[in-house]
């Protein structure tokens, strides 16, 4: 079901300077900031050869990164992204198999203008997962 990594996001309080590091320290092509209220996140992407880095902070009162970043004030690894061939049947496949689709299980349109949908962490290993339409 699974193919390319899209992207591995990483939580952030502030997202001018984890952008700093990416961009000065590490050396990697950054883009601008763009906020996306419907996700509730202002994100920066990093280019990578093989992938990106999806660099989130949170936007608005209700943000789904909130409670990360309380719990792991520094930021960290929140999310991974696979792409996959047709979201829907993929949501059917893995809802079959008792997996937790979040939200009320439609996709919405991602950073990418895709349609996105998050799988629950508990269910995949301790890890958020995100599926991308490719
Ligand atoms: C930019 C747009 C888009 C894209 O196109 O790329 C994005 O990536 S948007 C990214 C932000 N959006 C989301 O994360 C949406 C999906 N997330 C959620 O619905 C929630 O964040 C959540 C996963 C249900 C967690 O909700 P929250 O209220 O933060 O915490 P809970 O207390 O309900 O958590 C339950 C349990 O899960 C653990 N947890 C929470 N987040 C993560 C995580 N990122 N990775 C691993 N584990 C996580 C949390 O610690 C709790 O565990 P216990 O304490 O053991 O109960
Ligand atoms: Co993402």
């Amino acid at each position: 079901m699974i193919g390319r990594l899209n992207h591995v996001a990483i939580a952030v309080k502030d997202l001018a300077a984890a952008t700093a590091v990416y961009r000065d320290t590490l050396g990697g092509k950054v883009s601008e900031p763009h906020a996306i209220p419907e996700h509730g996140v202002t994100v920066v992407f990093v280019e990578l050869p093989n992938t990106k880095i999806e660099l989130l902070q949170p936007l608005g009162e209700a943000s789904p990164i909130a409670a990360f970043l309380e719990k792991n004030p520094a930021g960290g690894v929140h999310h991974v992204c696979y792409e996959v061939a047709d979201i829907i049947a993929a949501r059917d496949q893995l809802k079959a198999a008792g997996a937790r689709v979040l939200g009320n299980g439609d996709p919405k349109i991602g950073a990418h203008g895709k349609p996105v949908l998050f799988l629950h962490p508990k269910d995949f290993l301790g890890t958020l997962t995100e599926l991308e339409q490719a």
